[in-house]
């Protein structure tokens, strides 16, 4: 197991740090086994595996579930749990209930929060105990408010994020996400900080990248981001239901290979005859 001392190390070494998003026991078991550094159990998994159109509806309860299957199917991996909407920002003492409880029920290396506005927050988990993750940029829970543009294309906005990355770092957290930024400002913000910086739509100058699992491995999808490159393709998952759902039509399954047989209606006729 990875710790985030190790982290730093590989940023230090100028080693890429691989982060993929898993939501349940088979997607993790596969992740640890292609050796991904860190999984992230992201809150994505509102639009990835429950079917809804953002992240907003997700609960604490949603990742708690999600989280401990992971944990699971990757018991040798990082893995990182998103808090979602609402469970943090309302008040420190709600907040830091809710991430101790995320933290110890789904047994996380750590958690992770959007917003700029969290320092007190995660300066407050580190005295607890708690390794927090940082998520600048793009945060998809604000998409009511944001959109999905991409962010900090100001002067204004983008020394403004390298101030929030900065005071990120001296309140403690042990990773910073950025989404859908400029990928030379994520440069400059790599090399201004000491801790890993994640990126996700910022290019190739981060000290790691992150995708989501269905992306790469290519679920159907209406609209696919600028910043995803598909390497896989489940979407001819449907091919094979597909062929199952004839095979049982037209009788081709279950064939003999498929069946039991121990000839034992030929007994029982005989006895009742
Ligand atoms: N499947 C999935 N993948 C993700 O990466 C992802 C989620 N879901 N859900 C939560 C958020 C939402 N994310 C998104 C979704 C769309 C764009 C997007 O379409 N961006 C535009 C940029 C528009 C502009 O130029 O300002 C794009 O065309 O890439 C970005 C981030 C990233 N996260
Ligand atoms: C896109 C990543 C960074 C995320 O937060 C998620 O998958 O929820
Ligand atoms: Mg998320």
């Amino acid at each position: 197991m990875r710790t985030t001392q190790d982290l730093y190390k590989m940023k230090q070494n100028g080693e890429k740090i691989t982060m993929l998003t898993a939501y349940d026991y088979p997607s993790a078991r596969q992740v640890e086994k292609a050796g991904i550094d860190t999984i992230l159990v992201g809150d994505s998994l509102g639009m990835t595996v429950l079917g809804y159109d953002t992240t907003v509806q997700v609960t604490l309860d949603d990742m708690i579930h999600h989280g401990r299957a992971v944990r699971r199917g990757a018991p040798n991996t990082f893995v990182i749990v998103d808090m979602p909407i609402g469970s943090v920002g309302i008040s420190m003492e709600q907040d830091l209930n809710n991430a101790l409880t995320l933290y110890q029920t789904t047994n996380a290396n750590a958690i992770k929060a959007e917003g700029a506005h969290l320092t007190d927050f995660v300066a407050r988990c580190k005295q607890i105990g708690i390794p927090v993750v940082a998520h600048l940029g793009l945060t998809p829970q604000s998409v009511g408010v944001m959109g999905y543009s991409v962010q900090a294309k100001t002067k204004d906005a983008a020394t403004q994020l390298i101030e929030d990355c900065k005071a990120m770092e001296a309140a403690g957290a042990i990773m910073i996400v950025l989404e859908v930024i400029p990928s030379d400002l994520a440069e400059t913000i790599s090399q201004s900080v000491n801790i890993p910086i994640i990126g996700i739509g910022a290019g190739n100058g981060t000290d790691g990248q992150v995708l989501v699992y269905h992306d790469v491995l290519q679920y159907e999808q209406e609209h696919r981001a600028k910043f995803v490159k598909v390497y896989g393709d489940f979407s001819r998952g449907v091919d094979a239901i597909q062929q199952f759902n004839e095979e049982v039509k037209s009788g081709v399954f279950p064939s003999e290979e498929y069946t039991y047989k121990a000839k034992i209606m030929d007994e029982l006729n005989k006895g009742e005859v």
